[in-house]
């Protein structure tokens, strides 16, 4: 029998990654993509609808609020799309006994620990983007015995949506100089590795719910990452690539974002 696949958020750089790679059926999964606007997580009724209208096997859920600054700024709208929307898609998979694959964040950390974090390390959110993933990972928890919480960092595509390798590139464009802060350090995660993690999962079945960790290899700064993304774009001579210790902003970030991908 084939397995039946929904992704929400598909607009987003994960779900548009996902399309790319994975709508064409292959290995016996169904996939059927919905974006907000064809389905919006914070909506209860209509999400509980369209579960029971439909059997899926699994919902990879793409759906989120990733904007880090404007959070600090409107909390509340961070709140119901990352922990109460994922409480919606919670029970609902709940009641359809579907496999909720959900992504969350190494931002869920401080950054004050010494070496990479692991799933068992405490959460303790510096900001408002943080804590509204950790609320969504707590109800999915309360509410869900078959889950996956992929815990990633530092996500960008090539292709699809904003994200810091976008920015760069985006900003060489009509910047001379750009100020960069080496203060954080993390692993930069292409959004085709993390798809293809995920398909993994899909396609053995497995069942080792619980919250996973999941980052491509190399931790570096965010300097450093711009650094790899000029020189990746031939574009380190012509660029003056400043590192800044303060690069203001709204939100804290955590020192330390490194997290550690156990092998399986
Ligand atoms: N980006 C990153 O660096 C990282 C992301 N993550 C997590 O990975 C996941 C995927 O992130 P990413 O692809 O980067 O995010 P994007 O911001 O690119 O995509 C999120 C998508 O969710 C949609 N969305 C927002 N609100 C709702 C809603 N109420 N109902 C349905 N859809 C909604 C957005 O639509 P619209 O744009 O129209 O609002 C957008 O299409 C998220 O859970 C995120 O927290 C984890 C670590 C790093
Ligand atoms: C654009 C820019 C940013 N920065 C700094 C600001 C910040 O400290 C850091 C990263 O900037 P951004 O705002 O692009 O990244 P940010 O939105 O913080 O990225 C985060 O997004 C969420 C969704 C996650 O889950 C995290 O894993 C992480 O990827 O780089 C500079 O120093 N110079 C610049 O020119």
């Amino acid at each position: 029998m084939r397995t039946k696949v929904l992704v929400t958020g598909a607009k987003g750089q994960l779900g548009k990654t996902i399309e790319e790679l994975y709508s064409n059926n292959q290995n016996g999964l169904d996939f059927v993509f919905v974006s907000k606007a064809e389905l919006d997580i914070t909506e209860e009724k209509e999400l509980r609808l369209f579960f029971n209208n439909n059997n899926f096997d699994y919902c990879i859920n793409c759906a989120a609020y990733t904007n880090v600054e404007q959070a600090e700024k409107t909390p509340e709208i961070a709140f119901k799309v990352n922990a109460e929307g994922a409480k919606n898609l919670a029970e609902a998979c709940k009641e359809c006994n579907t496999v909720l694959i959900h992504i969350s964040t190494d931002y869920v950390f401080d950054g004050e620990k010494a070496g990479p974090y692991t799933v068992e390390d405490e959460p303790n959110p510096i900001n408002e983007y943080g804590k509204s993933k950790l609320l969504g990972e707590q109800y999915i928890q309360d509410t869900l015995d078959k889950y996956f919480i992929i815990r990633t960092s530092w996500l960008y595509s090539k292709k699809y949506g904003n994200n810091f390798y976008k920015t760069i590139l985006e900003r060489t464009k009509t910047e001379q100089e750009l100020h960069i802060t080496n203060e954080q350090i993390g692993c930069p995660t292409d959004t085709v590795n993390l798809s293809q993690y995920i398909l993994e999962l899909l396609k053995k079945k497995k069942c080792n719910f619980g919250i996973h960790h999941f980052c491509d290899e190399g931790a570096m700064t965010w300097y450093g990452f711009a650094e790899q993304i000029l020189v990746e774009h031939q574009l380190l001579t012509e660029i003056n690539l400043v590192r800044t210790g303060n690069y203001r902003t709204f939100a804290k970030r955590p020192k330390n974002s490194v997290i550690f991908k156990k092998r399986e």
